[in-house]
């Protein structure tokens, strides 16, 4: 009955659409598709678009009032995940809590990364994070592949975090997650694969004309293993031996019940584990080469940071996480204006609804508009300016009538179980480049400040991030060398 009254509903507005094919060729295939998605809305005027492709049912959520109405208030229906044929059964990332369905193998893996990496917890990895700042610190001076080193000080934190392996050990384990994170980012980009638009094709065989797919498959599937199997391997060796030092596996591993299936619960550990060194790598790296990127471009935001930062620090400190609550300024320079995910990750609604009068069909691919929720206009007057100043009030401190950047981070039951985590590494990182560092234009050919500008990958992703750039990190003091143990020159 519930699916026959739904049913006299009617979709909700969008593009006109062909028989079979649907709105295949509405789909936007450029990049900004983000962009792309809010004209369209605009145009029907609707914060709630349907569109279908194939057999696939599409649904747009421009606001932020439709987004938390249906993948807040009604999580039980919009929390599982659409399947990529590509990503989960060929490449075989189907079994990790970031692609899963709702089921119970995704709630015991969240309940294994909220518990490890809790808002409490957190701070047990400070010291991690403090330690991977320094070195990034070491690297950026003499950088001269700025989106190279963020990639490398990031994956040997996440390395740390999430399985305690460190320094010349884990190199190795780095290198395969930045090749194996780098697979997952192609194969996630929309329309990448026909396969994923026509299942069928996955029985095609290897040899076959026109199926280099399935050869890139069998590889990155290697990687896979190697990245989930390797490093987790080397935790459960270092516990049996004595000589672990706490991590996300180590913390989730002494936590099992002895009572129950350990080599169940030791695959679900296993899976959580790798799930977060997928969510916490990439994110990192291009929230900070964005961070970098606006400071090049805003000099006055740039100093204004500094001076904060001079007020509450003793020449020669670096930043530590005791100080957060004093520097108010320096927690908003990242996150609403370039967000890294701009269409979120697509959530998937398991029973017909209703919703403002319209229909939204079973099995409909959700995917909330966050860059348009976080560039409204009414929340964020001139939305497309950077201005850190606009989350404090008149005497500095965090406005909480602002909306703050929560929906950079997921919505409902999906939320990103990795955000305390991200917002820490990300502010002392932040913090600690505005300390050390001026961050300046490059010197041109006749002498003279090169031109600022940012510019953002044109192509079709799904992930926000800028081109790689170039700048000069210039040492703000010479108390910093001591401090960091290093020559400037
Ligand atoms: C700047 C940093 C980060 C950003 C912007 C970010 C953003 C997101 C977003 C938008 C989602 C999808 C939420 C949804 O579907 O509603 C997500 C999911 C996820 N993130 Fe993050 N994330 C960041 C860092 C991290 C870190 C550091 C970790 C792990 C330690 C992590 C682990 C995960 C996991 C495991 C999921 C999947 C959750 C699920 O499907 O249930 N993320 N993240």
């Amino acid at each position: 009955r519930r699916w026959k009254d739904s049913r006299q509903y009617p979709l909700p507005p969008g593009p006109k659409k062909l028989p079979i094919l649907g709105n295949l060729f509405d789909i936007p295939r450029k990049g900004f598709i983000w962009l792309d998605y809010i004209e369209m809305c605009r145009k029907y005027d609707s914060d709630i678009i349907h569109l279908s492709a194939l057999g696939n049912s599409i649904i747009i959520l421009d606001s932020v009032k439709a987004a938390s109405d249906l993948l807040e208030k009604r999580s039980s229906l919009y929390s599982s995940r659409p399947k990529s044929v590509m990503l989960n059964e060929l490449v075989g990332w189907g079994a990790i809590a970031i692609t899963r369905p709702n089921d119970d193998i995704w709630k015991s893996q969240r309940r294994i990364l909220t518990n490890a990496i809790s808002p409490t917890d957190v701070k047990r990895f400070h010291p991690k994070q403090i330690a991977t700042t320094h070195e990034l610190l070491r690297a950026l001076a003499h950088s001269d592949d700025i989106i190279r080193d963020l990639n490398m000080w990031t994956t040997v934190l996440i390395t740390d975090i999430t399985y305690g392996i460190q320094g010349e050990e884990a190199q190795p384990f780095i290198k395969t997650a930045i090749e194996a994170v780098e697979t997952i980012t192609i194969a996630t980009t929309p329309g990448a694969f026909a396969v994923d638009q026509i299942s069928i094709l996955k029985y095609v065989p290897e040899w076959f004309p026109g199926a280099g797919f399935k050869r890139k498959a069998r590889e990155w599937n290697l990687l896979r293993t190697k990245m989930t199997e390797d490093p987790f391997r080397v935790t459960k060796e270092r516990m049996a031996a004595g000589t672990a030092t706490p991590s996300l596996a180590s913390i989730a591993l002494e936590k099992m019940d002895l009572t129950k299936d350990i080599a169940q619960q030791e695959e679900l550990i296993k899976a959580a584990s790798v799930t977060a060194h997928i969510g916490g790598t990439d994110t990192i790296v291009v929230t900070i080469a964005s961070f970098i990127l606006a400071m090049l471009m805003n000099p006055d935001i740039q100093t204004r940071a500094q001076l904060e930062l001079d007020r509450v620090l003793a020449p020669g400190d670096l930043p530590t996480f005791s100080l957060e609550p004093d520097l108010p300024y320096i927690q908003q320079l990242f996150g609403r204006h370039q967000p890294v995910v701009p269409l979120c990750f697509p959530h998937l609604v398991t029973e017909d609804d209703v919703y403002s009068g319209y229909l939204i069909p079973k099995n409909s691919i959700i995917m909330p508009n966050v860059w348009s929720i976080l560039h409204n206009e009414e929340d964020y007057p001139d939305p497309y300016e950077f201005n850190p100043s606009r989350f404090l009030d008149a005497n500095g401190r965090i406005d909480p009538s602002v909306k703050d950047i929560g929906p950079a981070f997921g919505f409902g039951r999906r939320t990103c179980p990795g955000k305390e985590l991200a917002m820490a590494s990300l502010w002392i990182r932040i913090a600690s480049i505005l300390t050390c560092y001026k961050i300046e234009p490059e010197i041109d050919e006749h002498g003279n400040l090169a031109e600022r500008k940012a510019e953002w990958y044109p192509g079709l992703t799904m992930f926000n991030h800028p081109l790689p750039f170039k700048c000069r990190f210039i040492p703000r003091s010479k108390d910093i060398e001591a401090s960091l143990d290093m020559k400037f020159t």
